[in-house]
């Protein structure tokens, strides 16, 4: 399988300035990943990890006060090379909704309140395609016809639409150009059960056709099982686990991970299940050693003075814990 991005060891951190003081926030620290061709890889975690901070670089979005403190994100895209943390402004616009697409969290931020569904992939497809009128109209008809959407949905405004059909039109207009890499943050989140299954029914289908790349950020580990390849877990703005999404879900190495998939709901199983016990720490000011060590149940001394790097422990199976292999 083909590498279609690297990213090496990205640092990206909040500056926040209050009076003379500084405070560093490190969303994403020392992040090394790299997606195929064709897979869907999921980046799995609790709110507060960095997961939303880490989509942003990969998609070369560093606005202040994130600034992007180390490392690079590399593409390969129809054979050439892209290094999009040093492309500007107007070169990364030439790339993104043809080649590289991104999905917000909150579909409203991207359609434009006073423009009709139609209106507003007009305007894409106008702006980064040569099509005619004629062609582009019968594009997105057809295109929402493949997909199985209503076309009647492109004569409404976005506000005259569900949260759950608002969300797959996004994730539509996102896709519609037929770009390589999609990345899609929490695409199913504030929806309902029910909706939340037509959206990634949606996903699904759109990468069975068109064969790219799907990065799809959620801390529902529900979604992941469902929709990805593979899976990267975060903690404290790192990598901590990943693996393919069976081996992460069949042997969960991290002892976060495995908190995570133990706190899933199971299918006939009424009880209230366990969280994580405590929540992540302040990126601002993380504990010594390994960043999960206070809440992890079988962390010790080492665990509390150094971090252990992600290393891989099995085929294509790489974690950060001192534990693994000592004590199950
Ligand atoms: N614009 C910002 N300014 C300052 N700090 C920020 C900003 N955006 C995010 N952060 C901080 O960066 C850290 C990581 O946030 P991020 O949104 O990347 O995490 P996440 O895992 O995606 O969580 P969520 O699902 O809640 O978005 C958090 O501590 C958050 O408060």
């Amino acid at each position: 399988m083909e590498k279609i991005a690297v990213a090496e060891n990205l640092r990206a951190y909040y500056f926040i300035k209050s009076g003379d003081k500084t405070t560093s926030i490190r969303a994403v620290d020392n992040v090394s990943l790299h997606f195929f061709e064709n897979e869907v890889y999921g980046i799995a975690g609790e709110s507060g990890c960095g997961k939303s901070t880490l989509l942003k670089v990969l998609f070369g979005e560093i606005k202040p006060p994130l600034k992007l403190v180390d490392g690079e994100v590399v593409f390969k895209l129809d054979g050439e090379e892209y290094r999009i943390n040093s492309m500007s402004l107007d070169q990364l616009k030439k790339i993104r909704w043809k080649y590289v697409s991104y999905v917000p969290q909150g579909s409203m931020s991207v359609l434009n309140p006073v423009r009709k569904i139609r209106r507003i992939f007009l305007d894409v497809i106008e702006e980064h395609t040569s099509m005619s009128r004629e062609e582009a109209f019968s594009r997105i008809e057809s295109y929402f016809e493949a997909l199985g959407l209503p076309v009647r949905v492109l004569d409404s405004y976005p506000h005259q639409l569900s949260g759950g059909m608002r969300q797959r039109v996004t994730i539509a207009l996102a896709t519609v150009l037929n770009p390589k890499v999609i990345f899609a943050d929490e695409p199913t989140t504030a929806l309902d059960v029910v909706v939340q299954r037509g959206v990634i029914q949606l996903l699904k289908k759109i990468h069975k056709e068109q064969k790219n790349t799907l990065v799809i950020v959620t801390h529902d580990m529900g979604v992941h099982a469902h929709l990805a390849t593979r899976i990267g877990v975060m903690y404290a703005g790192r990598l901590i686990e990943e693996a393919e999404t069976h081996e992460i879900f069949k042997n969960p190495l991290h002892p976060y991970t495995r908190f995570l998939i133990n706190s899933l709901p199971r299918f006939g199983d009424r009880s209230r299940k366990e969280g994580t016990p405590g929540s992540p720490p302040s990126l601002a000011n993380l504990p010594s050693g390994c960043p999960f060590h206070p809440r992890c149940p079988i962390a010790d001394q080492i665990c509390m003075e150094m971090e252990p790097d992600l290393i891989e422990v099995a085929r294509n199976h790489k974690v950060a814990c001192w534990k693994v292999g000592v004590e199950r």
